[in-house]
């Protein structure tokens, strides 16, 4: 069964993000968990493929995203999109330019946007630079990120140390005035010489401005934002048909490896409600006196009465002094290996919605449950809906996930997800 638009994610919950998008715009949507091994066999409008390539190498980041093209072509997408996280996350090496570029020689294109904006989250670009709510990239928490800091706000310039061909601006002044004008400013900078263009959006508004000046673009680059200008440009309306999911029935439970402000103060939240939550230590764990067994143990008499919270999220002074101790590559891995192994008991003893936060601890998760594929449905928060999916120890009629960013939702969101 062919589909219009095909999309290549980054990640794992920035893939959930873009498919929700997709689906308040009308389009029915499936994530698929790294490269399908052959046709779908569901009848959908988009198909986004995540995969886990944003802070690899960039040969393999290409690699592994021209095989998720070469899988979408042979679909039959008329259009493809390459969605990576609203903070533009990339080192001076990639891997947003040489993935782009690649996709770009492969579709034998030479011209293509490139724009993170994503009002509903703060995530906002004018003159070229991004503003993560009123602050700039720069300034924000992004500075300090232990892979991908992010210490230049303007996305020319970013864009620029990662690509061979030049890099150019769509500004306000044209997205404002309308699509015809976006298409003037685009032949004006392909005339000169520019492949690339950063484009500024401050609204909503703005992004389903954009859309229809996009509709004959073989490859889009952005975050998730511009996905809510294009189901248009096919035809599809907003319908909360696309949202509907297969109906499960079974124990509600949250794992966090998350250690972003957002999710701390959720994790705070949800105690402070009187919700059962266990803390998993990672020196303890390395240690052998917690573990995803015992955490199980814990669990188990408790899910009956409402959600349960297993977490090893903690302040970024306890990162810090674990990492000191551990290293943050041991500790990283160890605490998704343990949340991964929880969230798989769990399901094993009957828990059919879940909640995951942060984007590392939903790979894990996702893999460890043997999950393939994600029917996207209805939004809790901007970035983040709930899914249809099917699990080795979930098979048919299956689970709903959700797979938070660690940046994203209100503090409720650990008990709101429950009652959407
Ligand atoms: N207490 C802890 N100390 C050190 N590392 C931890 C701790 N708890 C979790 N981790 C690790 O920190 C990393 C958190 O990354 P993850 O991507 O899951 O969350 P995030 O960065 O908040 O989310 P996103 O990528 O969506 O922004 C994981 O590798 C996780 O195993
Ligand atoms: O775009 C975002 O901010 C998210 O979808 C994401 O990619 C977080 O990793």
């Amino acid at each position: 069964m062919s589909f219009p638009l095909g999309c290549i994610a980054d990640d794992f919950t920035g893939a959930t993000d873009l498919a929700n998008n997709l689906v308040r715009a009308g389009m029915r949507v499936v994530q698929t968990i790294g490269v399908p091994k052959g046709p779908l066999g569901a009848e959908v409008d988009a198909v986004v493929v995540a995969l886990k390539s944003r802070t690899i190498a960039p040969a393999d980041a290409i690699a592994q995203s021209l095989e998720a093209l070469r899988w979408l072509q042979a679909q039959g997408v008329k259009q493809v999109y390459f969605k990576y996280c609203s903070t533009f996350d990339s080192t001076p090496q990639g891997n947003i330019g040489p993935v782009t570029e690649a996709l770009m020689d492969a579709l034998s294109t030479d011209f293509t946007i490139a724009t993170p904006a994503f009002p509903d989250n703060q995530r906002t670009v004018f003159k070229g630079y991004l503003f993560v709510g009123d602050m700039l990239l720069s300034e924000s928490g992004m500075k300090d990120h232990p892979l991908t800091p992010m210490t230049d706000a303007n996305l020319v310039r970013v864009m620029q140390a990662q690509c061979r061909r030049k890099v150019g601006l769509i500004d306000h002044r044209a997205v404002a005035a309308g699509a015809d004008a976006v298409r003037a400013r685009i032949a004006q900078l392909k005339a000169d010489g520019v492949g690339i263009a950063v484009v500024d959006a401050v609204s909503n508004d703005d992004l389903l401005r954009l859309g229809p000046a996009l509709a004959d673009m073989p490859l889009v680059t952005a975050g998730s934002g511009v996905a809510i200008g294009l189901p248009g440009n096919f035809g599809i309306a907003p319908s909360p048909r696309a949202a509907a999911l297969p109906p499960v029935s079974g124990l509600h439970a949250v794992v966090s490896g998350s250690c972003s402000t957002a999710t701390n103060r959720q994790v705070r939240d949800f105690i402070a409600r009187g919700h059962p939550a266990l803390a998993l230590d990672p020196i303890a764990v390395s240690e052998g006196r917690q573990s995803a067994e015992e955490a199980l143990a814990w669990a188990a008499p408790m899910l009956a009465r409402g959600p349960v919270l297993v977490y090893s999220t903690a302040d970024p002074q306890e990162v810090k002094a674990t990492q000191g101790q551990l290293g943050v590559e041991a500790a990283g891995a160890l605490m998704e290996r343990t949340l991964a192994a929880v969230a798989r008991g769990l399901v094993e003893r009957g828990v059919r919605r879940l909640l995951v936060a942060g984007g590392e601890t939903s790979g894990a998760c996702v893999q460890a449950l043997g999950i393939a594929q994600l029917q996207i449905g209805a939004q809790i928060d901007p970035g983040v809906p709930w899914c249809h999916a099917l699990a080795d120890v979930a098979p048919a009629p299956g689970m709903h996930i959700a797979l938070k960013s660690g940046n994203f939702g209100t503090d409720d969101f650990f008990t709101k997800a429950f009652s959407a």
